[in-house]
């Protein structure tokens, strides 16, 4: 409950801070909204009482009422409906920002990879819009829950016993949560089913994966999934609607029941002496008014309740953040150079929520100023160590040192800000090129002097030679711009990566995976030039890369198996050690030859 209420507080507050005017006037206006017909109905009864005493100057003030009443409705509607808009709009914008700051700023990468977490991000992101919605939800309620309480108390002045209008006013609130609930339970049951289906829809109708559904003749495959996929979730869907619509039915005969008992209680008493004809019309209008209140509120509750929801996943999403955030207590400043390496020392590391060891007591010294290629088989654990090495993940044991100290001691976003990385899964910014490139370095994204250089750098510069309006083109087919090729995105990928110009850690894991093997080397043999140029600076230059031509001209190779390290030292010296590295080696230069 108490979490119920927290997701609650963080969420209603977006809709403050976002348009607090709006969202303070939505509240107020949506009371007088509430309260107005009851009024009015009100007013009616007056008139009628005034018309069959023959009290003129009564019945007049009567119509005054009405005439003023309907105005202040009508203008009132109009301020109401621009609050809800401009609220939701402004709520939907702050609270997509608040994703993005969480998502994109969380100290982890946990909830980009991890399955169990993947699948309450793929909720919120889904149901995102929903985080805007908690004043309107909110608002609604006030509103239909202020017209039950002004019904109630004028029905109760013609006769107590029509609050039992109220109470079956209660019953649909209740039903109409009961099928709610009905709908999310079923919803809950086939959320992994659905996002089965939401992925193969993806898979049938996008176009990266267009080629190989062609070659492969898997449409007809995928259509299958999907069809299986879906049957368990319509079946259960279906059968939770169905139970929630004999619920409503059920509702709408005893409401409709209580609407004829409540009249014609009325007129009997009419008939009795013991009300007034205004008696009859306020009670015909205000049962009316009575049942429209209880549908709007449980419309507003199922909304609510389905905001709330989202809520709590958010506040999921914000502890998790706040679970995996690492502030060191007594931090230390990120060393202006290094100077002895970085080192890892005795690591072990599980992914989150795994048994698996990837890394297994793991020590590895990378001497400053060296050029170290990582090798190992698919899995071995390469990516895995560059992750820990830049801060992504906490090793579970041991520790990632930076001249002795464990990079934990330092802020990790100053860690990262001296940590350059180029990876095979690249992102493909579609900006302009300059942008695209020079956000690997966020000071310099304008300075276009530095963007070229970072390009020559790359082997890139022939990529934006061929660009109608050169570092200034529009990348990226969906926004009008040039599409590139997978080999071209790397290339500026790379670029980008070599954009910051003091890192202590450059990182290329199978950056150049799309170029071949004599431009990969042409290039690295570059990179280590460039990395033996800057020693001063004790930077370490890791990379990862299959083909051993490349690796070869490293300072260091280190043979990666099953998350130990196997061998280690010089081309040379593995080669005369005549271990698995010399055996790939081998391998390698005769498919070459
Ligand atoms: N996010 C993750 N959650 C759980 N296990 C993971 C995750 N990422 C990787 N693994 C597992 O960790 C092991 C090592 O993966 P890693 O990506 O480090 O290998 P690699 O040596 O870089 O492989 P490759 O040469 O194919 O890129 C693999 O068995 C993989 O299944």
């Amino acid at each position: 409950m108490s979490e119920s209420f927290e997701a609650f507080r963080r969420t209603i507050g977006f809709g403050f801070k976002a348009a607090p005017l709006q969202a303070t006037g939505q509240l107020l206006t949506g009371v007088v909204m509430a309260a107005g017909p009851p009024i009015l109905v009100w007013a009616g009864k007056v008139f009628v009482d005034a018309v069959s005493a023959q009290d003129l100057e009564t019945g007049l003030w009567a119509v005054a009422l009405l005439a003023v009443g309907v105005g202040v409705l009508m203008l009132n509607v109009f301020i109401y409906c621009n609050c809800v808009f401009a609220v939701l709009e402004r709520t939907r914008a702050l609270a997509d920002r608040k994703l993005m700051e969480t998502f994109g700023g969380a100290d982890s990468l946990a909830h980009h990879e991890h399955p169990e977490y993947l699948d309450q991000v793929h909720r919120i992101r889904e149901e995102r819009d929903g985080l805007g919605q908690m004043t309107n939800a909110t608002a609604g309620i006030v509103r239909s829950l202020s017209t039950l309480v002004a019904v109630s108390v004028l029905l109760a002045q013609v006769h107590p016993a029509l609050l039992a209008l109220a109470a079956l006013g209660g019953v649909s609130v209740f039903v109409g949560r009961k099928t709610r609930d009905l709908q999310v339970a079923a919803q809950e049951e086939t959320s992994e089913a659905e996002r089965l289906r939401r992925d193969l829809f993806e898979l049938g109708t996008n176009g990266s994966s267009g080629k190989e559904l062609r070659v492969f003749g898997l449409t007809d495959e995928l259509v299958r999934l999907h069809h299986k996929a879906s049957d368990p979730v319509v079946a259960v869907r279906h059968r939770a609607d169905w139970k929630g619509a004999v619920l409503q039915s059920l509702d709408a005969l005893l409401s409709a029941a209580g609407y004829v008992g409540a009249v014609v209680f009325v007129i009997s008493l009419a008939l009795n002496g013991r009300a007034t004809p205004g008696d009859v019309v306020l009670a015909v209008g205000l049962a009316a008014n009575l049942g429209w209140a209880a549908r709007t509120m449980v419309s507003y509750g199922t909304n609510f309740l389905r905001t709330l929801r989202v809520a709590r996943r958010f506040l999921w999403l914000e502890r998790y953040a706040v679970r995996v955030a690492r502030t060191p207590e007594n931090p230390l400043s990120v060393p202006a150079s290094v100077q002895d390496g970085i080192e890892l020392r005795d690591v072990t590391f599980a992914y989150p929520e795994t048994d698996r060891l990837i890394l297994d007591r793991l020590s590895l010294q990378l001497p400053a100023g060296s050029v170290v290629a990582l090798v190992g088989e698919n899995g071995a654990g390469k990516t895995t160590l560059v992750k820990l090495l830049s801060g992504f993940y906490v090793p579970d044991s041991g520790s990632v040192l930076v001249d002795g100290t464990p990079i934990e001691r330092f802020p990790l976003a100053e860690w990262q800000s001296r940590v350059s990385a180029t990876f095979q899964d690249h992102a493909a910014f579609e900006f302009v090129a300059r942008e695209t490139v020079g956000v690997g370095d966020l000071r310099r994204l304008s300075d276009e002097g530095a963007v070229r250089t970072a390009l020559d750098r790359a082997g890139a510069t022939s990529v934006i030679d061929v660009l109608p309006d050169g570092l200034e083109s529009q990348l990226g087919t969906q926004w009008d711009g040039v599409d590139l090729s997978g080999g071209q995105w790397q290339k500026l990928a790379l670029g980008r990566g070599l954009m910051r110009q003091d890192p202590l850690l450059v990182v290329f894991d199978e950056p150049t995976a799309a170029l071949d093997p004599q431009t990969e080397h042409a290039l690295f043999t570059r990179f280590a030039e460039a990395a033996r140029d800057s020693r001063s600076r004790g930077t370490v230059t890791l990379l990862v890369s299959h083909r051993f031509s490349t690796v070869r001209m490293a300072d260091l190779i280190v043979v990666l198996d099953s998350g130990s390290v196997l061998e280690l030292g010089s081309h040379a010296e593995l080669m005369a050690h005549g271990g698995l590295y010399a055996e790939l080696y081998g391998l390698q230069s005769r498919a070459y030859q």
